[in-house]
């Protein structure tokens, strides 16, 4: 597998300054591959995409923090998203994907290394299998940790996904709004669904990020803006934002991470939605001791 890069080096300045304190809650770190080898079961194989990199990102975005979220092709060997977050100087946090063997005291050593949180992914291209009943096992032992799990999948399980997701007994943060269809408008029916299991389900939270994995028009993604400013305002308490950097898979539409940053003051209009979005809500997950 040839590897691939999936970000510029040198994205523009955004126009918007975010707030003080701003927490970037979706990014991943690849390799070095020579000190983190990527996993024999990975669906594709990245350039390296390193912690000095990100934090140059951050810095250079206006944001103070970043949650760091184990991508797929690191399997569940967490070594290079702790190494990320052990370089950040205690300005990262982030969410692991964990083998459901995993003892307590690998654990209490993720905890330890700054995981506030486990990913479950349930898109095919990305895993081989995802056993909902494995996963919730993993959930009933990461709640008294106080941590939270993250899911991602796409529009067309969340019918089939939704007695899953009941069944957790922590927080749970769907990524990427659990990726509808934004061409629907935002009355469309996956928006709509989706709404709804945020409507009946007060611990479900979700990441009003990937603009451009789900916009059809991309920049400047009003089409975005216009079906997910709507969520932003509902549910201000329990939204969460990313650049998505390195944008994995994303070859053939590498975003502009200053234009991604640029949507902010579009997709929450005021600065205390914005304070909640990047300030606020994610410091309650991730750095809740600072609160
Ligand atoms: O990171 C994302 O937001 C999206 C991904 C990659 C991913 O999740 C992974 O590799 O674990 C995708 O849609 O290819």
């Amino acid at each position: 597998m040839s590897r691939t890069k999936t970000w510029v080096d040198r994205p523009s300045q955004p126009t918007w300054t975010p707030p003080p304190g701003a927490v970037d809650a979706h990014v991943h770190v690849f390799g070095p591959e020579a000190e983190f080898p990527f996993s024999p079961k990975a669906k594709y194989h990245p350039e390296d995409a390193t912690p000095e990199m990100l934090f140059a990102l951050r810095d250079h975005l206006g944001f103070s923090r970043n949650v760091i979220v184990q991508a797929s092709c690191h399997g569940t060997n967490n070594a290079a998203t702790l190494n990320g977050i052990a370089m950040s100087k205690g300005r990262a946090r982030g969410v692991a994907v964990v083998d459901p063997n995993i003892s307590d005291d690998e654990l209490q050593s993720l905890h330890d290394g700054g995981i506030r949180g486990v990913r479950f992914n349930f898109l095919k291209r990305l895993v081989d299998d995802a056993p909902k009943d494995k996963f919730l096992d993993i959930a009933r032992r990461i709640a008294p940790l106080g941590w939270h799990v993250v899911v991602y999948f796409e529009a067309d399980l969340l019918e089939e996904l939704t007695p899953f997701l009941e069944a957790i007994p922590t927080i749970v943060v769907v990524d990427h709004l659990g990726r509808p269809d934004i061409a629907q408008g935002p009355d469309g029916a996956e928006i709509t669904a989706f709404r709804r299991l945020l409507d009946t389900h007060p611990t479900i939270w979700t990441k009003v990020s990937g603009a451009e994995r789900l916009s059809i028009h991309g920049p400047p993604f009003d089409d975005f803006v216009e079906v997910i400013r709507p969520v932003v305002e509902a549910y201000s308490d329990r939204v969460l934002w990313g650049t998505d950097w390195p944008h994995p898979n994303m070859e053939h539409r590498i975003p502009d991470d200053g234009q991604l940053v640029d949507i902010l003051p579009r997709l929450a209009p005021t600065a205390e939605l914005q304070r909640k979005l990047l300030v606020d809500n994610p410091m309650r997950l991730y750095w809740p001791e600072e609160i």
